[in-house]
């Protein structure tokens, strides 16, 4: 599936993310919107290093047009192709890891109706590198778990920074890519819950240390509206009890967004465990 064509196409992504990000200010600011924090630019109080582009329904050709539009109103017909091609491969890997993950639980019945539960959104990223000898790293994403389904993520070949806390919390181990092919699969809560459990939602940071910039491209697959998540009956039994309420996306990220410290398992668990 990620063929020599797919590393250009990746490193094309790449050059078209350093093209965003030096836009003007304004000019990457046309493209916020107040309705969904994350369409459009986004920065974050707390994390100074970090700039986001966000394409909320990805998988349709006009979100990337639309964007493309604000951010070169005379055109950039090579963004938006090299953007859609990108995305097209992402989600056939997504495609790939959900229904392998529903199938390893004996839920090949619900695969379909899983497929069809999710939102496809990309998310350009910056961090900006520093300039100073701190030897223990800059702040570049506090620790937190994802929300969503599921993250697929790609970074730039030189620059590390992404730490995974192992599952027994004794400590953080750097997330490098193998090669400048390959990707990262990040489950999340949403997914966790599903499962009741049955996937582990790790917690992960991004420490910065150097002088260059940092690009992450990252598919993150967030429960359409109005989705309730409730794991089936068919993984529920003495031996696994039921773990969670039924869940609802979008009120668990009013939640963790009025309470930026509360992204990990445990305040999950506060939030809706049995
Ligand atoms: O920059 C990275 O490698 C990870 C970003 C991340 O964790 C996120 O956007 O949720
Ligand atoms: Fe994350």
């Amino acid at each position: 599936m990620f063929d020599g064509a797919s590393v250009e196409l990746r490193k094309a992504v790449f050059k078209a993310s350093e093209d965003v990000f030096n836009l003007p200010l304004e000019t990457k600011l046309s493209t916020k919107s107040d309705k969904l924090i994350y369409k459009g630019y986004l920065t974050i109080p707390t994390m100074p290093l970090y700039e986001g582009m966000g394409f909320y329904g990805v998988d349709s050709p006009e979100v990337v047009d639309e964007l493309t539009h604000k951010l070169w109103p005379q055109g950039n017909i090579t963004f938006s192709k090299n953007v859609q091609s990108f995305v097209e491969k992402l989600i056939e890997l997504n495609v790939k890891v959900r229904a392998m993950t529903m199938e390893s639980f004996g839920l090949e019945k619900y695969i379909e109706e899983h497929l069809n539960s999710a939102k496809n959104h990309l998310q350009l990223i910056k961090y900006k590198g520093v300039d100073n000898d701190n030897t223990e790293g800059n702040l570049g994403f506090e620790p937190h778990i994802d929300r969503q389904f599921l993250t697929i993520l790609c970074q730039n070949d030189v620059v590390d920074g992404l730490k995974i806390k192992t599952k027994d919390g004794e400590e953080w181990i750097k997330a490098k890519p193998s090669q400048d092919s390959s990707f990262l699969v990040i489950a999340g809560a949403s997914l966790h819950l599903l499962l009741n459990g049955g996937v582990f939602p790790p917690l992960h940071r991004v420490v910065i240390t150097g002088k260059k910039d940092r690009y992450v491209a990252g598919l993150f697959l967030p429960p359409k509206e109005g989705l309730i998540i409730n794991a089936p009956e068919e993984i529920v039994d003495d031996e696994h009890p039921r773990l969670y309420k039924p869940f609802d996306f979008q009120a668990y990220l009013k939640f963790t967004n009025t309470n930026t410290k509360g992204r990990d398992l445990s305040s999950l668990k506060t939030y809706c465990a049995l």
